[in-house]
């Protein structure tokens, strides 16, 4: 489970976070403080959230529609005034800020991209991009300069003439997104910006998204009720039903340790294969040092309980794979360097679909190593398929299999 953030490492973070609407929402909250029970005839649209986003990070909430995300993501600008909690934006307590703070913290550090577009129909495809950089007051020639700048990184160059009404839902939400980076804030919000869109042109801006997410570094909070879309962008994903969180992970965590049927059915048709590394589903392995004599290996293998190693060079390195049989067929001073055979190796970031056609070609396992190169385990058809299927704990299901 993702562990909680220290304020210093968040750029957002919620604390006890409540918007409830009817006749008296804070007696609403200090009546559930006091766990004297609900009073009627409220909506308890965000219940106590608490949760920490990261600098850069893609941050996806995801949930059935009357879940409480969109309340969730405008409560974070006071868009919607939250009835109790912080929001700490930067550093500072949004919920505290006066007016022209909390209007230069929207102008300068945090941009909305809304699902239906917001464009003004009277400007043209340029001014609406330098929209925002015009209400800060940056010169016209620096504003349109910076938004045809942006413009051309989300394709629209050569269309900053054309008005709204000439432009397809896609690209519309394109000059949306240009907007929203043309005055360069810390972090963009997106309310289900690609939900009114058709399925290919959904596409093409997912993958737009994740493109201009890798270059401009900034953090995204993104709000969706599409789990595949959520599974796809999201570095974590908070999962909300009536107003609360029932999951915040990894799409990985998410897929392999749903926390209930509520979050197993959302995840029930992803594609594990695309979406899980080779790292998480590894197993661990013997390693046995390049140097280490044929009999001392033996030794090593009855001592773990194991028939086979990798043999890894002195940076831990992986060289090859080897078994007990061919280590009792030869010498006993027979270094294993001399012994073993090649082994496919795969890096643990690697999702298990491109793992799939190394590990099938060979009987052997394939090693799994680290960024430096170093082992971090194995994966082998056992493992794959327990991965790609639904077992609880394929990790777990392999080591019984494999007594
Ligand atoms: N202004 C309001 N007055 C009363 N109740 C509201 C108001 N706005 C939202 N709600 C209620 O709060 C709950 C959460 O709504 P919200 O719009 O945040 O959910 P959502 O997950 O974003 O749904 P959707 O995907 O349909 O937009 C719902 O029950 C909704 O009816």
């Amino acid at each position: 489970m993702s562990k909680a953030l220290t304020a210093d490492e968040a750029i957002v973070s919620c604390r006890n976070l409540w918007k409830v609407y009817g006749p008296d929402p804070h007696r609403y909250v200090s009546a559930h403080n006091a766990g004297v029970g609900a009073l009627d005839g409220h909506t308890a649209a965000v219940r106590d959230l608490t949760f920490d986003v990261r600098p850069g990070e893609k941050l996806v909430v995801m949930g059935l529609s009357g879940s409480g995300k969109s309340t969730l993501i405008r409560c974070l600008t006071r868009l919607v005034e939250p009835t109790s909690g912080e929001v700490i934006i930067g550093g500072r307590d949004v919920t505290k800020m006066e007016p022209a703070e909390l209007r230069g913290l929207r102008r300068d550090e945090c941009s909305m991209v809304f699902q239906h577009f917001g464009l003004f129909g009277h400007r043209t495809v340029l001014q609406n991009a330098a929209y925002g950089l015009e209400i800060k007051g940056v010169s016209r020639k620096e504003r349109e300069q910076r938004a045809r700048d942006v413009l051309d990184t989300v394709g629209l160059s050569g269309w900053e003439n054309r008005y709204p009404s000439e432009l397809s839902g896609g690209m519309k939400q394109r000059v949306g997104l240009a907007r929203a980076l043309a005055s360069d804030p810390q972090i963009l919000f997106f309310d289900e910006p690609f939900s009114a869109l058709d399925p290919l042109i959904r596409r093409d801006l997912q993958d737009e998204l994740l493109r201009l997410a890798k270059d401009i570094k900034k953090t995204f909070i993104f709000i969706t009720h599409d789990m595949a879309e959520a599974l796809k962008l999201g570095d974590r994903i908070i999962i909300m039903k009536d107003g609360q969180i029932v999951q915040v992970g990894t799409p990985e965590e998410i897929l392999l340790h749903p926390v209930d049927d509520y979050v197993r059915r959302f995840t029930a048709d992803a594609s594990r294969a695309h979406i899980v590394r080779v790292g998480t589903v590894a197993s661990e392995s013997k390693s046995i040092s390049v140097e280490t004599s044929a009999f001392d290996a033996v030794k090593v293998l009855d001592d773990s309980g194991n028939d086979s190693a990798i043999i890894v060079d002195s940076h831990g390195r992986p060289l090859g794979y080897i078994n007990r049989s061919k280590l009792l067929s030869v010498g006993h001073n027979d270094p294993v360097g001399s012994l073993h055979v090649p082994v496919p190796i795969i890096s643990s970031d690697r999702t298990l679909h491109d793992a799939t056609n190394l590990v099938m070609d060979g009987n052997n396992p394939v090693a799994v190593i680290d960024s430096e190169g170093r082992l971090v385990g194995v994966v082998d058809t056992r493992l794959l398929l327990a991965a790609l299927v639904d077992l609880p704990d394929h990790r777990k299901e392999f080591a019984d299999l494999s007594r």
